[in-house]
């Protein structure tokens, strides 16, 4: 075990000692906690985290390893983790690595030993904030100066940074749907459960315009999750309303539902700390059945603007604060949900989103 020093600073001031897991460095983004008790490797390879330092309420990590294929994209682009008790040995049989190993592969500076439970409490009460981790520095002059250097994650995009360069298939070429995926940052699991319902997806660039998605005729839409601030995502928004325009079935997953919203004229908001874990209830209001769910968002679709629009109602609520969990619209084939049907870590409780997506395409 690499027993070096490393330390986190929060932006508040709050300093936690610990020792160093991952690589040696210095790295800070926005810290948040995720109270799943599985799915690291999933959650860090989640590309909604980029420019995120995750705090695993779960104690203990790295004790089940890492298997290569169980990943939600190529790489973990979060910057940093804060854990409890830290395992680098593990005891799953198909494991490839140690989380040890994938860490630093990955260039993902974390810290082990801290009182997470302490932590996550203060980040409860005080609202997501910036901080650093490092095992280079621990004056806290020197981490404040590097803490500076990290940008707020309001108003910032990342969307574009992440998302695929070029269009790339999945799922089967024969298959008779065609579905058109916008990428702001896809986790894989979405892009599997539609390849294993028998349909044919292309997944474009961010930046692409509907008029160039619509050249390859796609029967419906796709807007994947994705990192960042969707208050500055014009860009998107745009293509959103366009898509709209274009009458043919659309569904989003969180940052989708954000920028549905916004394509709507509904406004998006910051929330103190977000929702992160894998026992989230939300309430179907159209059936008036429960699920738990699979969430990460530090962003939401504001109520009232939803309440007060004459085409767009409120499909599911948060059940922990009433949060909006699901809109769709009432005069376009459009939904999305703010919560993750493909969950991956999770339950599958709210799979049937993906069934409901496929019925509103014609035959
Ligand atoms: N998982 C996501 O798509 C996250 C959406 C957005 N970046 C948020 O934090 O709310």
């Amino acid at each position: 075990m690499n027993k070096q020093k490393a330390t986190l600073l929060l932006a508040d001031g709050t300093a936690y000692h610990g020792t160093l897991i991952g690589k040696p460095g210095t790295n800070g983004g926005e810290i948040c906690f995720n109270t799943g008790m599985t799915g690291y490797q999933e959650i860090y390879t989640d590309p909604s985290y980029t420019g995120q330092i995750i705090v695993n309420t779960t104690p203990h990590i790295g004790n089940y390893g890492v298997i290569d294929t169980e990943v939600e994209s190529e790489t973990a682009l979060i910057s940093g983790i804060v854990v409890g008790s830290f395992s680098e040995i593990h005891s799953r049989i198909d494991a490839t690595s140690t989380l040890q190993e994938y860490l630093e592969q990955n260039n993902v500076t974390g810290i082990a030993d801290i009182d997470t439970r302490k932590l996550v409490r203060h980040i409860r009460s005080k609202g997501a904030m910036n901080a650093i981790i490092s095992s280079e520095y621990d004056d806290i002059a020197d981490l404040q100066r590097e803490l500076d250097k990290v940008p707020d994650m309001a108003g910032l995009e990342l969307s574009s940074q992440v998302s695929t360069k070029e269009p790339f298939y999945y799922g089967d070429e024969k298959a008779t749907v065609k579905i058109a995926c916008l990428d702001f940052g896809f986790k894989l699991n979405i892009l599997r459960n539609l390849a294993d319902r028998g349909v044919y997806c292309k997944v474009f660039p961010a930046k692409t315009s509907a008029a160039e998605m619509e050249e390859w005729n796609p029967d419906a839409y796709f807007l994947s999750n994705g990192p960042g601030d969707p208050a500055v995502m014009d860009y998107a928004v745009d293509t959103v309303k366009e898509i709209l325009a274009l009458n043919k079935p659309l569904f989003g997953i969180c940052l989708g539902v954000q920028l549905l919203a916004r394509a709507c004229g509904i406004g998006t908001y910051k929330m103190h700390h977000g929702h992160r874990g894998l026992n989230h209830p939300i309430k179907n209001l159209q059936t008036g059945k429960s699920e738990i769910t699979s969430q990460n968002h530090g962003f939401n679709v504001t109520k009232e603007d939803v309440e007060n629009h004459p085409d767009v109602e409120i499909t599911h609520i948060h059940l922990n604060d009433g949060t909006v969990a699901g809109i769709k619209h009432t005069s376009k084939p459009a939904f999305a949900v703010q919560y993750h049907p493909e969950s991956s870590p999770g339950p599958h409780d709210s799979r049937y989103l993906f069934d409901d997506f496929l019925a509103m395409i014609p035959n």
